[in-house]
């Protein structure tokens, strides 16, 4: 067969604007983006309420994304052998697209800009904001397979509000609510994270602390826990308004009958109730922002 003329096979090849934006799309998919952008949008909110001025905000939202960055596309580059076994179609980096070595340079430069940014807070935040990236690292890189998987969630969120407040003028110390609350709505996180992946994780030699407790008492955990934080972060900066009140009632009625209803079923239920309970909790440290400093 005679090849087509060079014209031909031009047209045929995608222009570099393209292929440049088929790997920033393939990027963003492997950065994890919901986590990504909710931890991000909760240290920006908190910034916010907390009253950092908006250069402040900005560095914040700058450190916060960056450090989310390094920490989702290290996670995907590590687990890409792993994710390919389990064939993860949500995983582009298992599959080569974008390629891996790419996507490994890609979570240095993001952990390099962290740096700095985080600093620009002063150096107590920023050690604090870099303390939780590292923490996060150090799941990737191994204790996400071990009966620790849940501590650098539990450390990191507690931290992400420790870098918001040490920012501020002053340099205050963080409220112990503030710090409890993040580290209950982390390992919440954590345990409604792996639910999903369970089964998969257990075939390519996972085993998490959720993998060691079970479908069942792990979407028991995750309920529990995010409810636990709604009762620190509604209770814990003393005299609740009518708002965290309500918050953190209906937080209770939702685990009450996501545990009813999760009896004999698959578990949908109880996990919904987990997101939802967890978002409530971020509207009540973001409405509790003013008693952070
Ligand atoms: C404030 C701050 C820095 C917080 C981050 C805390 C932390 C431990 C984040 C880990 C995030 C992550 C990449 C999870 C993927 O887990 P996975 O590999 O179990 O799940 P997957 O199979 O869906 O990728």
């Amino acid at each position: 067969m005679r090849s087509p003329p060079p014209d031909a096979r031009e047209q045929r090849r995608p222009s570099a604007r393209r292929r440049v934006g088929a790997l920033a799309g393939a990027l963003v998919h492997a950065c994890h983006p919901e986590p990504t952008a909710a931890v991000t949008a909760l240290g920006t909110a908190l910034a916010v309420s907390a009253g950092r001025p908006a250069g402040g905000v900005l560095g914040v939202a700058l450190a916060v994304l960056t450090g989310q960055l390094s920490v989702g596309w290290s996670n995907d580059y590590l687990d890409r052998e792993r994710d390919r076994l389990a064939n993860r179609a949500d995983k582009p980096v298992a599959g080569g697209v974008p390629p891996p070595r790419v996507v490994a340079v890609a979570a240095l430069v993001a952990l390099a800009a962290c740096v700095p940014l985080s600093f620009a807070s002063g150096w107590r935040a920023g050690c604090a904001h870099l303390a939780a990236v590292a923490l996060a690292w150090s799941y990737n890189l191994g204790l996400k397979a071990t009966a620790l998987s849940v501590v650098p969630y539990l450390l990191a969120f507690a931290l992400l509000p420790a870098f918001v407040v040490l920012g501020l003028p002053g340099h205050p110390a963080p409220p112990w609510w503030a710090l409890a609350g993040g580290a209950l709505l982390g390992a919440g996180a954590h345990f409604a994270n792996v639910l999903p992946d369970l089964t998969d994780d257990l075939r390519t030699g996972v085993h998490g602390l959720p993998h060691r407790l079970g479908q069942r008492r792990s979407r028991g955990a995750a309920a529990v826990l995010v409810l636990a934080a709604s009762a620190v972060v509604a209770l814990g900066p003393g005299r609740p308004g009518p708002l965290p009140v309500a918050g953190l009632a209906l937080a209770t009625v939702l685990v009450v009958a996501g545990i009813a209803a999760d009896r004999g079923g698959k578990g949908v239920g109880a996990f919904r109730v987990t997101i939802a309970v967890a978002l409530i909790d971020v509207a009540l440290f973001v409405a509790a922002g003013r008693s952070l400093a």
